[in-house]
């Protein structure tokens, strides 16, 4: 390492999306390296609605390594955090930059701390999947900080060592995380199988469903599930096969109905699955089935499905749009069962691509007030209206994988002092 200077401090701010899958990872063989038991399939949330920024830095001035979430400084003693650390640390490589003074050479990096600041633009453990974004981004900047020239299939094997469905965060578009054979995991990472353009026309509404209990962590869910289910072995072996293959299929066809109707069971069966878990896990709550109700109704009234549905760990709703026109539909009917509470504002209500508000004919409260029973119930007076039981609803649509974010205004961390800004 160049003595001639202690105090520079390089750095590296990258961002990342989160993703959610539709063909749904649920049980490890092994809880260390973290692999799965069966292949799962996402689809990337466009990070200008749902993403995590971190900015990484290394300096000899540096005690220890350090991590900020959120503005709040965190432990990384944690075994996921170390595990990440170490694999990154182990696949560095030199670098020198002449001008600044500054060379590296692959060993240093064992010796050299880190400083990492790290921030989600969406709610943190609140069942938006912040732990995928968050690692996939820690371990793309890390890797590109330390010179690390594997490409994102291998560095997705290392962002799956801090949570599994991070691994499906370093592509864009529609991701595959294959289980692997291998007892190392060398072999279990994520393949991009379409990028977020070959299937532009979907839309994607998240509810974000008003909710005070904190649900059992997927960790521990799912561990539970693997030693005490009877269906989940059935699930892993025989159904998942075979829904992987008819996914892909699905998603290079633009085939909606077919991946409507694969993204809907493969939740279910997800959800049946913790039920089947003892004691039972109860992710979806009263609102979540009221959703899927009326995405039901919706569906079958067409004739051909409109919205697909899928709940993670969670009562959030991600409900996926044949297009826009299907998502302005399902807007009016999710705003008519679920109007927000009076203190609310709809400028706060619906976030993200508002664009899809405007498709909706709706511009203000008043719009929301007078929207009519949908078609399909209204035979069923009186209609149900559930006010308040959504906090939010998020317009997104698939996205991008990560990106280096080169300016450095951008940076979470300052050049002067490696601190948060
Ligand atoms: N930006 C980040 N960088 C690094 N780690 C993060 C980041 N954001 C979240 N995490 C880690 O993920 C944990 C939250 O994961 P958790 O699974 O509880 O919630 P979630 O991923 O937001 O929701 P869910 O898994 O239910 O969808 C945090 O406590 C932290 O350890
Ligand atoms: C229901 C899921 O969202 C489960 C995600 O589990 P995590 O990836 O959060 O679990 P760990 O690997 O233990 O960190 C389904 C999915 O994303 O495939």
């Amino acid at each position: 390492m160049a003595e001639q200077s202690k105090k520079w401090i390089l750095m590296v701010t990258a961002q990342t999306p989160t993703n959610i899958a539709v063909i749904k990872y649920w049980g490890k063989r092994d809880e260390n390296l973290i692999l799965a038991i069966n292949d799962s399939i996402s689809v990337t949330l466009d990070p200008a609605h749902l993403c995590t920024t971190t900015t990484v830095a290394v300096s000899p001035s540096f005690q220890q390594d350090r991590m900020w979430l959120n503005k709040k400084e965190i432990s990384l003693d944690g075994a996921r955090y170390q595990n990440c650390l170490r694999e990154i640390r182990a696949r560095a490589n030199d670098y020198e930059d002449e001008k600044k003074g500054i060379k590296i050479s692959k060993n240093d990096w064992q010796n050299l701390h880190v400083h990492i600041d790290s921030y989600n633009n969406f709610p943190t453990a609140a069942g938006l999947a912040s732990s995928a974004a968050g690692f996939a981004c820690l371990v793309f900047s890390l890797a590109k900080l330390m010179n690390v020239q594997e490409d994102n299939g291998r560095l997705s094997a290392i962002a799956r060592q801090g949570s599994g469905s991070a691994c499906r965060s370093l592509f864009g578009g529609f991701v595959k995380w294959v289980m692997g054979k291998e007892e190392d995991g060398s072999d279990s990472i994520a393949v991009p199988l379409v990028d977020e353009k070959h299937w532009d026309e979907l839309v994607i509404i998240i509810a974000v469903v008003s909710s005070r209990q904190k649900e059992k962590s997927s960790t521990s869910g799912m561990r539970e599930t693997v030693v005490t289910s009877a269906l989940i072995e059935h699930r892993a072996k025989e159904v998942v096969p075979k829904r992987i293959i008819q996914m892909e299929e699905a998603i290079q066809n633009r085939d909606f109905p077919t991946f409507a109707q694969l993204t809907c069971s493969d939740s279910n069966q997800f959800h049946a699955v913790c039920m089947d878990t003892s004691p039972p896990i109860f992710y979806m709550n009263n609102t979540s089935h009221r959703v899927i109700s009326c995405v039901e109704k919706w569906n079958r009234a067409e004739g051909t499905p409109q919205v697909a549905y899928t709940f993670d760990a969670g009562p959030n709703a991600v409900l996926i749009a044949r297009n826009r026109k299907a998502a302005a539909l399902m807007l009016q009917r999710l705003l008519f069962h679920f109007p927000p509470n009076s203190d609310t504002d709809l400028d706060s209500y619906v976030i993200g691509d508002k664009s899809i508000l405007k498709d909706a004919g709706i511009q203000d409260l008043n719009d929301v007030e007078a929207l009519p029973p949908p078609p399909e119930i209204k035979d069923k007076v009186p209609a149900q209206k559930c006010k308040g039981e959504i906090s939010y609803f998020i317009c997104t649509r698939p996205g991008r994988g990560p990106v280096l974010l080169p300016d450095e205004s951008q940076a979470l961390l300052c050049l002067e002092t490696g601190l948060p800004k």
